[in-house]
């Protein structure tokens, strides 16, 4: 495991090291290794850049991600490749890439449950999305299948705005029998995608997200839900609110999915809305950065040295320098929250915004397992008195995912190809030397 930034100096402690109090706790002095899970319709992102007549011309909606039956995505499969318009087919998946994104981020396993073609081609879909995960990326629980994978056709408007045409093929036919009860319970978190109810009623992978998301809660692995797009949420805001509800603790979303899921637009109310059903929220705001909440028993609460913010909530951001904890963990709960603009004001030009969201996602998850990480190694430390649900704070973690959504921005692919640079140990110094 890797350590999210800013511990160089500061935080960074020995778990690796022969510290001779630890070999007391651990005879073999070996760091217990942690990993994290996820559940996804295995696919593969096949961009395309077009203008917005092509989406209008093929009954496509912007910014949606629509299942299209296999003849018509097949039809406008083959016009772009016809065009030449095709510009790269990698690994993809909400899930997918999220996990990939944390190992690459934390030098760590992740687990990937899904589906996978038992017979192989080279250059075929499958063959690209193998070619493109992370090593760390522990596929050997895929359930294999004799038929394809999901292709994902990813449309990028010349504003950069994505719309997902989806040809499904195998991609929700995971069963519950293929999911790992003993991976699941002693991950760090359990990373779960609204996607995953869009299948057919005779399909199993709702059957198998409900299973995962038992087991999960059986053992106190946190559970994380990222909302996928509005749409998905909107026809059924009711259920989504129940469904978290009773299974999540972390849900991850863009303004665009909080306005849905919870009827209010501003996205900090949307947050404290949504902490009334979860402990920890992320909500990613484009181009006005992203907002974290979550709550603190008020005995830890840690008051901010920075500016108190305006906002729909006045001072929202006092408590910042707070590690999370769930609710129930909490004597007092105090709801907290922070808000960070993008990295260096943005990038100067974006290439594509697609999956920075789960970029800024697979920042917070690193964080978590971060924690779990120190837990198991250094039970008596200082820092896990309380419970809580990061090794940082949630203001440090802002600035952390902030950071890694714009690597995304700058590059073409949702999935990053390498970690943040090393002499960003030290998060702090880079993000304020400018
Ligand atoms: N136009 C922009 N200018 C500056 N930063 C941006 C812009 N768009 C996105 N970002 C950065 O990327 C983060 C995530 O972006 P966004 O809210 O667009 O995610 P998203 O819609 O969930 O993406 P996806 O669903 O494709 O993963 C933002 O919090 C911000 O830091
Ligand atoms: O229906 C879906 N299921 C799973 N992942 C999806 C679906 N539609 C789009 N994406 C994925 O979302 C990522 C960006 O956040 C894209 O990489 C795309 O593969």
């Amino acid at each position: 495991m890797k350590f999210p930034g800013q511990r160089k100096h500061k935080h960074f402690f020995p778990v690796e090291s022969r510290d001779p109090r630890l070999s007391e706790l651990l005879p073999e002095n070996k760091p217990l290794s942690g990993h994290i899970c996820g559940i996804d319709q295995v696919l593969v992102d096949i961009e395309a850049h077009v203008d917005d007549s092509f989406l209008a011309r093929h009954g496509l909606s912007r910014g949606h991600s629509m299942l299209l039956a296999a003849d018509k995505a097949e039809g406008i499969y083959r016009e772009l490749l016809a065009r030449e318009l095709i510009v790269s087919e990698f690994a993809g998946g909400t899930i997918g890439n999220t996990l990939h994104n944390y190992s690459v981020l934390a030098d760590d396993r992740s687990v990937l449950f899904g589906v996978m073609s038992e017979n192989i081609r080279v250059g075929s879909s499958p063959y690209r999305y193998l070619c493109t995960s992370s090593s760390r990326v522990d596929l050997n629980y895929l359930q294999p299948v004799a038929g394809s994978i999901g292709q994902c056709i990813t449309l990028i408007s010349p504003d950069g705005e994505r719309s997902f045409a989806i040809n499904k093929g195998m991609m929700d036919h995971l069963e519950p029998a293929h999911l790992d009860q003993a991976q699941i319970q002693t991950a760090s978190a359990l990373v779960l995608t609204a996607y995953l109810m869009r299948c057919e009623e005779h399909e199993p992978m709702r059957q198998s997200a409900l299973q995962a998301a038992e087991w999960a809660r059986e053992a106190g692995v946190p559970v994380v839900l990222t909302m996928g797009t509005r749409f998905i949420v909107e026809d059924r805001k009711d259920w989504w609110q129940q469904f978290i509800r009773d299974h999540v603790t972390l849900v991850a979303m863009n303004e665009d999915e909080a306005l849905a899921l919870t009827g209010i637009a501003d996205p900090l109310l949307a947050c404290e809305r949504v902490l009334e059903w979860a402990d920890l929220v992320l909500c990613t705001a484009g181009a006005a950065g992203l907002y974290l909440a979550g709550y603190v028993d008020d005995e830890h609460k840690r008051e901010t040295s920075r500016l108190l913010l305006p906002g729909a909530i006045p001072e929202f951001n006092r408590y910042e320098y707070s590690r999370p904890m769930r609710q129930a963990d909490c004597a007092t709960p105090l709801k907290i929250y922070t808000h960070i603009s993008p990295y260096m004001g943005g990038p100067e030009r974006i290439k594509n915004t697609n999956g920075a969201g789960d970029a800024a996602l697979a920042a917070l998850l690193h964080d978590m397992a971060a924690n779990d990480h120190h837990r198991h190694n250094v039970p008596g430390s200082v820092k896990h008195r309380a419970r809580h649900l990061t090794y940082s704070s949630l203001s440090q973690v802002s600035k952390y995912a902030n950071r890694v959504s714009f690597e995304v921005l700058v590059q073409h692919s949702p999935r990053l190809s390498r970690g943040l640079p090393e002499r960003e140990d030290s998060l702090e110094e880079a993000y304020w030397a400018r």
